[in-house]
């Protein structure tokens, strides 16, 4: 869109396809009026002296704006512009052994990183969020699309193209769930962002089990909500391919349901685990022993039958901590719940 075609939107209307143009004005201590006006208006309002104090003339601010406008727009499409491949290239175990790997995960991969405490499963995640080449403790080399990422990408790597569910999600923000989406749904320059607010809440409060409103602040959200939270933003609001998960069967979310969603959204999901369930849900397995890649399982149809039944298992297991939740007394029959 032309400069002069910004200009002659009416503020509310602009404001609503671009929230960005906000944050411009405001950080030359320009408000920008949510209704009325048009934004040429609004500039040609603004005291020279106002402008002085940055350095700018009226055509100068236009150009500043003009190019700015077209940063974010190159930014949105960037981000729409999905990788489809991620490339583990190996490195060296801590031995300093070879990897003798070269794994290529496709959009719709859900891997699980497997292996013992302190066997590299984190280092693995790692390496994939900050693009490694070559140059972390691994030696590993990471591809997208079959090419290095370049510095700019590896740069904005965490916020572009990886996003990562970390075990500790904790809120410092003082902020209502509503604020918190709306922020997020903002910086990932969402263009409806109420549409964001609906389906990223309607999501987290699905996977959370227990409700929460939108007033409730992100700090008095239990561990299992916060996780809900955090997993129906990346899923529905983050425009990153790749999706880093630690451990999500502590997080007393609904974990079939959670990795069902991520799953659906195209991405390519990493998660190191030590849940049978959520291993079995992968379509792989990365062994890792001693910092290194030692195997690669492919889950078999024996093993997708397996996760059947202890899906079956698992859902009587949570009905009986339903029960232990409400306080009630336990009892059942070892042999009828297996049946
Ligand atoms: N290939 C490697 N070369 C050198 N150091 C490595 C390699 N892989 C992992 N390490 C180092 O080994 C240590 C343990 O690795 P890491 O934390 O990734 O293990 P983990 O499997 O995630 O453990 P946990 O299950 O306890 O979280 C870290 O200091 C990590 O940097």
């Amino acid at each position: 869109m032309m400069l002069d075609e910004l200009l002659q939107q009416p503020l509310p209307q602009l404001l609503k396809e671009r929230p960005y143009v906000r944050d411009f004005f405001a950080a030359m201590g320009i408000p920008l009026p949510s209704k009325g006006q048009r934004l040429g208006q609004v500039i040609d309002a603004v005291p020279a002296e106002q402008l002085t104090e940055f350095g700018l003339d009226r055509q100068e601010l236009m150009t500043q704006f003009a190019e700015f406008v077209k940063q974010m727009e190159q930014f949105k499409a960037g981000a729409a512009q999905p990788v489809r491949t991620v490339t583990i290239l190996g490195g060296c175990d801590k031995a300093g052994q070879p990897e003798e790997i070269q794994l290529e995960l496709t959009v719709g991969d859900v891997v699980c990183v497997v292996g013992p405490t302190g066997s590299g499963k984190s280092r693995l995640l790692a390496d994939i969020e900050c693009l490694a080449q070559g140059d972390t403790p691994s030696g590993r080399r990471i591809l997208l699309d079959g090419e290095p990422a370049d510095e700019s990408a590896r740069l904005a790597g965490e916020t572009r193209l990886v996003a990562q569910l970390s075990q500790n999600m904790n809120f410092v923000m003082d902020l209502s769930v509503q604020e918190f989406i709306a922020l997020h749904a903002e910086s990932r320059l969402v263009d409806d962002i109420d549409g964001a607010i609906e389906q990223v809440f309607a999501t987290a409060v699905d996977l959370a089990g227990e409700p929460f409103t939108l007033a409730t602040p992100v700090t008095a959200l239990s561990g299992g909500q916060s996780r809900a939270l955090m997993i129906a933003d990346v899923a529905c609001l983050s425009a990153s391919p790749i999706v880093l998960i630690d451990e999500i069967e502590n997080a007393g979310v609904d974990r079939r349901r959670a990795l069902e969603l991520l799953v659906k959204q195209e991405k390519i999901v990493l998660m190191a685990t030590h849940d049978p369930i959520l291993a079995l849900s992968g379509h792989r397995r990365l062994v890792i022993k001693n910092g290194g890649i030692a195997a690669v399982i492919e889950t078999s149809d024996e093993e997708r039958r397996g996760l059947e039944q202890l899906n079956v298992l698992d859902r009587k297991l949570a009905e009986l901590r339903d029960q232990v939740r409400q306080g009630r007394r336990i009892s059942f029959d070892l042999d009828l719940f297996l049946s």
